[in-house]
């Protein structure tokens, strides 16, 4: 059986798909291909994990100037003819729609040509490519129940986490360890506000260490700041992008993070305690409701960006979770409630159900 996966663009899109086409690989014995974009994160992600990338050339349509939108548009048209090329070739039993650039027009060339198109939508408001294909999928997969409404056949299964988040080792609960990021592109937010505070962080935490991922574009402002900061480099360090995130979730007893939906899926699997700061320009504010549902569940605390504008808040917030490991303790055991470890299985039955045999 051959499955094409089509999408991509953040770490969100392309990074539950890789546990998906694992799954599929490994369990069904599929041929898994990927389409993307060479903008996409999927150009470095997908190449690395082991599984074949097909580049096609398309831009953005939602959310950015006419002037992009008018350029895609021309691009679109060329796009979708690749696509038709590469459907023809490859010739997959059925396609996974995961959302972002290369997604619509490849779900597009899918659908008319006959081959089955299933939906991966991890937020509860799916983005531009899954909302114009989702009533002509067979299925979908989804994350929240409302956005079953603009998907066909849609099925709460939780978003596709990789295996290894479920079986972390615990890291030792003294001195205490925390991990920074902000989603697969880093988060100003955090970049502009830990060196303002992590001097007197180290200083009411005897023993902290922090690791910190800003973005590739940010790291030498951020190094420069926290540099400036006073704080003792030895307990710091600030790192473009973090490639093996399972063994950095190992590493640390908290997390700051955005409540970006695999984040939040996998701090669920792993069972890591969190302070999440939503990204409030998300659509929908999708990233508030993640993150309340995690802080519902007593897994997480929560702040608002707001917030941050007074960086003496984080200090506080971060001080008294830093210096209660029953807390933490309390809060990890909470975040495993919230895991879906049966989420990629579940997908991939359902594609290998779909797909057209030769
Ligand atoms: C700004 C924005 O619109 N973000 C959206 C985007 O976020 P983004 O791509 O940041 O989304 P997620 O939080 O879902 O995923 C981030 C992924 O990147 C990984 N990672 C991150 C940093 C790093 O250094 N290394 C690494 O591997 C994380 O482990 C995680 O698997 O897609 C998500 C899923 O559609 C949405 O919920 C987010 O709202």
């Amino acid at each position: 059986m051959r499955v094409l996966i089509a999408g991509g663009g953040t770490g969100g899109h392309i990074i539950p798909a890789l546990a998906v086409a694992r799954e599929l690989e490994e369990r069904h014995g599929a041929e898994v291909l990927f389409v993307g974009t060479p903008r996409g994160l999927e150009s470095r992600l997908v190449p690395n994990a082991g599984f074949k990338l097909e580049l096609i050339k398309v831009g953005q349509l939602n959310r950015v100037s006419l002037q992009t939108q008018i350029r895609t548009l021309f691009d679109l048209p060329l796009a979708a003819v690749s696509c038709f090329r590469l459907l023809w070739k490859f010739r997959p039993g059925v396609v996974l729609s995961v959302g972002g650039y290369a997604s619509g027009p490849a779900a597009a060339a899918a659908l008319l040509n006959g081959t089955p198109v299933m939906a991966l939508e991890p937020n509860a408001m799916p983005g531009l490519a899954n909302r114009l294909i989702g009533r002509h999928v067979k299925a979908a997969a989804v994350n929240f129940p409302a956005a079953g409404r603009y998907l066909r056949n849609a099925e709460v299964t939780g978003i596709p986490v990789r295996p290894e988040f479920f079986s972390l080792p615990a890291p030792p609960p003294m001195p205490p360890r925390l991990l920074i990021f902000g989603g697969s592109q880093g988060a100003r937010l955090f970049n502009n506000t830990m060196p303002k505070i992590v001097a007197e962080l180290f200083q009411a935490v005897p023993g902290l260490s922090v690791l910190h991922q800003s973005g590739p574009r940010f790291l030498a402002e951020t190094e420069a700041m926290y540099r400036a900061s006073g704080a003792d480099p030895l307990f710091w360090s600030v790192k473009p992008f973090l490639d093996d995130m399972a063994s950095r979730f190992a590493w640390a007893n908290i997390v700051l993070a955005r409540s970006g939906a695999s984040t939040v899926a996998e701090l669920a699997a792993a069972g890591k305690p969190s302070l999440l700061v939503p990204f409030a320009a998300a659509a929908d504010d999708h990233q508030k409701r993640n993150a309340e549902e995690m802080v519902r569940a007593g897994a997480a605390a929560m702040l608002e960006e707001t917030d941050l504008a007074e960086p003496k808040k984080l200090l506080e917030v971060l001080t008294g979770l830093l210096r209660d490991p029953e807390r933490l303790a309390a809060m990890s055991a909470a975040a495993r409630t919230q895991a879906h470890p049966d989420a990629a299985q579940r997908i991939a039955a359902k594609l290998v159900q779909l797909a057209k045999r030769p």
